[in-house]
């Protein structure tokens, strides 16, 4: 099921090296994906720009047959030589910028990690037009990331849902299916999840059971009146 822009990010599986090896990484992603999960990204805060194309080019041909597609963590050149999209945070390019360099029908992300990201006085209109799904990050506090502001909980996700216009996700300590349900009924489209499928022991149904949680509580938030 894909959101009004056509974005299916209801299981989002984030990689991390010291979770997703790069000999088992096409193995691991494949494996989530035939769990459930909807997107893949890439992320790899060390690897050089050569090596990080070079995973995201075996990535994307492992993925191709599921119609899965892939975004590449921070960077953009990285996105722009395999044709893949792009998360971005405050740090990073801008959406705007990413856009201009990716074309229309690229994926790209931005982390919001207070409410207040989204004003418009904050935030460059063109910029925010440029996103293809926000992520509010982090929902809970989690070892995978620690250089994170204060955890934003389920009323954060609540008030940026209220304030944007396309698909949310949520990121951060989100490694149980009561967890993902729980960000779910807070208003997200999706979960993006990284130790939560990638440290468990079978990643695969990992992803099966949040994806389940994830299917049966967007069901439950449509039920409502
Ligand atoms: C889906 C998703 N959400 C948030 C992030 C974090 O991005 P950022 O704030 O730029 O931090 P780094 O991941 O670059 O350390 C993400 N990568 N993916
Ligand atoms: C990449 C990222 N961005 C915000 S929190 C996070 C890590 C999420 O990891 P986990 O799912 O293991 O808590
Ligand atoms: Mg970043």
């Amino acid at each position: 099921m894909s959101s009004a822009n056509g974005l299916d990010v209801r299981l989002y599986v984030v990689t991390d090296p010291a979770l997703t090896p790069a000999d088992r990484l096409a193995e691991m992603c494949v494996a989530a994906v035939r769990g459930g999960a909807t997107l893949v990204q890439l992320r790899d805060k060390k690897a050089p720009d050569g090596e990080l194309a070079a995973m995201a080019a075996g990535l994307a041909r492992a993925l191709a047959p599921w119609r899965v597609p892939l975004v590449v963590n921070d960077r953009l050149d990285v996105a722009a030589a395999t044709g893949s999209g792009v998360h971005l945070g405050v740090h990073d390019a801008t959406p705007a910028q990413a856009r201009a360099r990716l074309g229309h029908e690229a994926i790209v992300g931005l982390s919001v990690e207070a409410p207040e990201q989204l004003d418009p006085e904050r935030i460059d209109p063109a910029s925010l037009a440029a996103c293809s799904y926000l992520a509010a990050s982090p929902v809970c506090e989690t070892p995978t990331k620690i250089d994170t502001l204060a955890p934003l909980g389920l009323a954060g996700v609540t008030a940026i849902r209220r304030r944007s216009t396309v698909p949310l996700v949520g990121i951060g300590g989100i490694n149980t299916p009561q967890r993902a349900a729980e960000v779910i009924a807070a208003g997200a489209a999706g979960v993006a999840v990284v130790s939560g499928v990638f440290a468990a022991p079978d990643p695969q149904e990992a992803a099966r059971a949040l994806r389940a949680a994830v299917d049966d509580a967007l069901a439950r938030r449509r039920d409502q009146p």
